[in-house]
């Protein structure tokens, strides 16, 4: 393990700006599987060898097998875990997961159902929760806190780089114990969280060149790695869209590729800095073979009370602004990522 932190640094796989994941392993002798490192949910999960045999997303993926595992522990607890976008059904099991170089004994669940929506669609298989205890399903101790408790850690913090050019590597890094300066520049400025166990903060307005249009009065901004993209109440995404000339069809908001250029920058105004995104920043435009399509990476969600209305800051945000998760003083940290 690195001198600096206790840890290695963990690379992770860029597939389209829109999934980033990494490696763990779980079980003795050693069973892979790609995690996304998600700081909106607190809780371990892949798929099992158990999986129902109707769960198509379950058999494109890898699987844990308990019973090839030495170290593996019974629990059988039902376990269930819904996502902004897909559910998951199991059971509880005990393992050892290694995570950075570092093991822990770790109670994670089998998925043995996983809606086919959208989880066909991703290319990792399973969520490794980087939240806090308080948000864990069942109670049980996440990861990152079974490794605090080791005491292996020079700082009780994580941080988290998206790089967003897919044809570099690696895709990005999660770095447990500290920062790593090879992906940011300049300072952290950072942001206490709002509420105790939440990697939540309080944003001050959301502009749209210089107009702030909304959250003028203040609003909950949840700093979720496990996110695609940024999402906002349904009305004001709707109406940030039209600001812009997007355009809602099936598959999200689209703009004509001949405006992306002239686009204006949206700015997140967070512990009295701005965090502003071009259209460099919040456009994904692909080639197709019937045209150019430009992708808005904006997504209306409405959250209901008392957790919502929030703006969740996903991938696209994380991917501008290096993010270090800070457990020790409840705090976020953003520097301008390279
Ligand atoms: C990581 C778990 C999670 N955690 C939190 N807090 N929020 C959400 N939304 C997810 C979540 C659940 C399911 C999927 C997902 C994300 N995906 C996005 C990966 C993001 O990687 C950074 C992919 C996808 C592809 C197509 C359309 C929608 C989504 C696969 C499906």
């Amino acid at each position: 393990a690195d001198p600096n932190n206790g840890t290695v640094p963990t690379p992770l796989t860029n597939y389209l700006d829109t999934q980033y994941f990494g490696e763990i392993s779980i079980g003795s002798p050693a069973q892979m599987f790609n995690v996304v490192f998600d700081t909106g949910s607190a809780n371990l999960w892949v798929p099992s060898q158990r999986c129902s045999p109707f769960s198509t997303a379950c058999f494109t993926h890898n699987r844990y097998d308990s019973s090839q595992s030495h170290t593996h522990v019974e629990n059988g607890t039902g376990f269930s875990i819904n996502y902004a976008s897909g559910t998951i059904r199991g059971f509880l099991s005990e393992d050892v997961v290694v995570v950075g170089g570092l093991p822990v004994v770790q109670v994670f669940a089998e998925a043995t159902s996983l809606s086919a929506m959208p989880f066909i669609f991703a290319k990792f298989d399973g969520v490794l929760g980087m939240g806090y205890p308080n948000v864990a399903i069942d109670g049980i101790t996440p990861v990152f806190d079974r490794i605090m408790s080791q005491h292996v850690l020079k700082e009780e913090v994580f941080s988290i780089y998206y790089n967003r050019d897919p044809k570099h590597s690696p895709g990005g890094e999660l770095l447990l114990g500290g920062s790593d300066p090879n992906y940011y520049i300049g300072n952290f400025n950072y942001l206490e969280t709002r509420e105790m166990g939440k990697w939540e903060v309080t944003m001050k307005g959301v502009s749209v060149g210089v107009e702030t249009m909304f959250c003028a009065e203040g609003c909950t901004a949840v700093i979720d790695t496990g996110s695609s993209y940024i999402t906002g109440p349904a009305s004001s995404v709707s109406r940030l869209m039209k600001t812009i000339g997007a355009q809602l069809d099936e598959t999200g908001y689209k703009v004509n590729c001949d405006t992306v250029k002239m686009l204006p920058s949206v700015t997140f105004q967070l512990g009295g800095q701005e965090y502003s995104l071009t259209h460099e920043d919040y456009i994904i435009w692909q080639s197709q073979i019937e045209g150019d399509v430009c992708t808005v990476t904006f997504r209306g969600l409405d959250v209901p009370p008392p957790t919502g209305p929030i703006w969740i800051l996903g991938a696209n945000f994380i991917a501008r602004y290096y993010t270090e998760f800070d457990r020790r003083n409840n705090r976020i940290g953003f520097a301008t990522a390279v």
